[in-house]
């Protein structure tokens, strides 16, 4: 079985697809832990260096090398992966499961304002534009993230109940 994480950034894909995979004991994958290690460069070295543009010409490209594996696994991958070219369709048909890890803006901005320095997307906004950037940004990507399969929620939840909550609609 191949399980797929989606959703914006800071809604918990890369904690949950960790604890996912070891419920499960299968292969754990971060998509974007896999372009850091075959760019020998951090995700934020990316961006600086080469820009957005390399970085989601990489992303795509790693994601159909992922893809390609026979094995099972649980892949988070990053916030921008589905919103690009025909990753969503990739992802899709890549697995019946492909799930929405969804949060909302307020969770959202708090959870992120803790840790936008290693988001090179959001590392530059200022405090008082912060929250209507997020707001913005959800909206435009929405539309790709509500393609997943199944939409779970992680707000008022542990990561636990979070991961027993997948598991029941998995097929
Ligand atoms: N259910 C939860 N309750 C509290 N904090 C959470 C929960 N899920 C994720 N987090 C925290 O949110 C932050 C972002 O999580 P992360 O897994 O990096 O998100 P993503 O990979 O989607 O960007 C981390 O600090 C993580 O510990
Ligand atoms: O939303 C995005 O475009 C991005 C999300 C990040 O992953 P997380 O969603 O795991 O933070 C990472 O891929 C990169 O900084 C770009
Ligand atoms: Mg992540």
């Amino acid at each position: 079985m191949k399980i797929i994480l989606i959703g914006y950034m800071g809604s918990g894909k890369t904690t949950i697809g960790k604890r996912l995979s070891n419920y499960l004991e299968v292969k754990f994958l971060d998509l974007d832990d896999y372009i850091e290690e075959a760019e020998e460069m951090s995700i934020r070295e990316i961006f600086k260096n080469r820009g957005e543009v390399y970085f989601r010409k990489k992303e795509t490209e790693y994601l159909r090398e992922v893809l390609d594996q026979n094995e099972d696994f649980v892949l988070s991958v990053g916030g921008g992966t589905p919103c690009f070219g025909i990753n969503m369709q990739l992802i899709n048909d890549a697995t019946p499961n492909s799930v929405y890890i969804k949060s909302d803006l307020n969770v959202l901005s708090d959870r992120l304002m803790k840790e936008k320095e290693k988001r090179p997307l959001i590392a530059d906004i200022a405090p008082e534009e912060f929250q209507e950037f997020i707001a913005k940004h959800l909206f435009e990507r929405s539309f790709f993230y509500n393609q997943a399969h199944h939409t779970i929620s992680n707000q008022n939840k542990t990561v636990e109940e979070v991961v027993i909550e997948i598991q029941k609609v998995l097929v």
